[in-house]
Formats: C-alpha cells, sequence, structure tokens
C-alpha cells in the first residue's frame, strides 16, 4: 500500500492534487490518477501534479540537457489519467506549492524555471501573485465546432500555447451561458491529440484603460467543462485579437466562472511570447493510501 501525503490547490477554481516525489519513487498510473481525482471515490480535482526533479523523469532530464536551471518539473495529469504538456494555472499553483513546502526559495521578484512537457516555463514570482510567460505561440488550423446547446456549428481557430486549444467565438453573452459544456464539443475536423475547447463573447464594457475585456468557458481535454483554464485565457486572448485586427490591444482580462485572469502579449528577440497572470491558492493537505 502506498500513501500519499498531498495538498488541495487552485488557481480560479481550476482544482489540482499536488505531492511530492523528488525523486520519482511514486508509481503514478492513469487509474491512480483517475482515482485521486474522483470527487465522490478519491478526493476530486480537476487534474494531479506531482513535484519531481527534473532528472529523476526522462522528459525533465531531456531538459536539463540545455536548460541546467529547470530542476523542478512539473509531471502534469488530466483527471481521465492522461498526461498534457502544459497547465497555465497548475503552473502558478504548483510554484506556490514548492515555495510553500520549502522546496525552492525565490525572492520576490525572482523569477523561477521550471520544466513542463512544452519545455522550460519561467514564473515571475510577484507581490500580487504569480506570472507565467508561456513562451512563443502558434496559430493552427480551424475547425467547425459543435456544442449543445448552439443551433449551428461555427468556426473555431486553433491556437497553440505549449497545448493544443480551438477557440470560438459566440454572439453574446447569452448564447455563453446557454451551452450545456457537460457535453464534449465535437470538433471538424477532429485534431490528432484532441483540443481544450473555448467559448468568448467580449465583456461590456469591452476596452477600459487599454485592456481588452472577454469572458469565456471552457472543456478541457482530459477533464471536462472547468471552472477555469489559463492556457486556454490566453489562447482566447490570442483568437480574439488575431480575429479584431490591428487595433486590439497587448493586454487582456479574461472572465472565467472561476474568477479572473490577466494575460499579456509581449516582443522578444525569439517572437512574440504571451504571459498569464493570476491567483494560486493551496487549501488543504491530508494523506491518502492509493488503490
Ligand atoms: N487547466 C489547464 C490546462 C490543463 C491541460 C489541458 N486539459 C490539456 O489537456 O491540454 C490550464 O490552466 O492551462
Amino acid at each position: 500500500m502506498t500513501t500519499l501525503a498531498f495538498t488541495k490547490g487552485h488557481g480560479t477554481g481550476n482544482d489540482f492534487v499536488l505531492f511530492t516525489d523528488p525523486d520519482g519513487e511514486v508509481d503514478l498510473t492513469p487509474e491512480r490518477v483517475r482515482f485521486l481525482c474522483d470527487r465522490r471515490f478519491g478526493i476530486g480535482a480537476d487534474g494531479v501534479i506531482r513535484a519531481v526533479r527534473s532528472r529523476s523523469i526522462p522528459e525533465g532530464a531531456a531538459i536539463l540537457e540545455t536548460e541546467p536551471e529547470a530542476e523542478w518539473f512539473m509531471d502534469y495529469w488530466n483527471a481521465d489519467g492522461t498526461v498534457a504538456e502544459m497547465c497555465g494555472n497548475g503552473v502558478r499553483v504548483y510554484t506556490h506549492y514548492l515555495i510553500s513546502e520549502g522546496l525552492v526559495a525565490p525572492e520576490r521578484s525572482d523569477t523561477l524555471p521550471l520544466g513542463t512537457r512544452a519545455g522550460v516555463r519561467d514564473v515571475l514570482i510577484g507581490a500580487a501573485g504569480y506570472t507565467v510567460d508561456l513562451g512563443r505561440w502558434r496559430l493552427g488550423k480551424e475547425r467547425l465546432v459543435q456544442a449543445s446547446g448552439l443551433e449551428v456549428a461555427r468556426p473555431g481557430l486553433g491556437i497553440e500555447v505549449g497545448n493544443p486549444h480551438v477557440v470560438t467565438v459566440l454572439a453574446d453573452e447569452s448564447e455563453l451561458e446557454g451551452l450545456n459544456l457537460v457535453a464534449e464539443p465535437t470538433l471538424d475536423p477532429a485534431p490528432a491529440d484532441g483540443a481544450n475547447a473555448e467559448f468568448v463573447v467580449p465583456a461590456e464594457p469591452f476596452l477600459v484603460n487599454g485592456v481588452a475585456h472577454i469572458r469565456m468557458r471552457v472543456f478541457e481535454r482530459g477533464v471536462g467543462e472547468t471552472l477555469s483554464c489559463g492556457t486556454g485565457a490566453a489562447a482566447s486572448a490570442l483568437a480574439f485579437r488575431h480575429w479584431g485586427g490591428d487595433q486590439m490591444p497587448h493586454s487582456w482580462s479574461v472572465a472565467v466562472p472561476g474568477g479572473k485572469l490577466g494575460v499579456r502579449m509581449f516582443a522578444t528577440e525569439e517572437g512574440e511570447h504571451v504571459s498569464l497572470s493570476g491567483p494560486a491558492e493551496l487549501v488543504y493537505s491530508g494523506t491518502i493510501d492509493l488503490p
């Protein structure tokens, strides 16, 4: 029997079970992840995050060859037992967890490089929360998106921010609220590895002091509807700006059912990056026997 010491945390209601396994000794299987995330028979969460040293997991060891400063790796799993490349809310909660467990000791305004399956992500530790540089983003394909509650399928834009998203702009708030995201939206053509599906509308007022405001709901790949998705918020702002054209700003506020996230696009030497800011909370800790 393996007994796991865990902490439950969330970022704008996107919730995770976190535990420390520095040497990668815990046999984390899809079945165990599904058990931990089960809201009736387990702890309940949208995903599991294992804090493992990069050197102790093959994906992390590969990263260390070029970026030796990324000591810790975010081993992120979706609630259905699949792994994902990246989690924008998760990486902030993970940073908060590493600090509160004393596993890293950065100063305020320090940047912490963390290994992920999407590569190294730098998290800036600020007085008001955490900001993660999600790196370069990529425009993907357009796909037809059908969701329960929509009369006809709509075009959705593919955006990659380490993990895949398809963003659909809806007509208004009542259309957004009328969506039934218990049922998984269909994407046509279907992406080979699946995608997270975001639905967005402009908020009212849209532009305040140079910041654009939108509202988003999401059906996450490997999870279902969640209260928030950080990479989804970044993808939504990028898609909205793509459609809106040159007059659109680079600073965005994305309202999700679980709170608000900030997104910013900025130029770097290697091309445009997108960053994500928001809260990270640790709620309680306990132990659980793994099946
Ligand atoms: N909730 C996350 C995204 C988690 C991974 C996603 N479900 C996927 O499979 O890509 C976020 O905050 O970004």
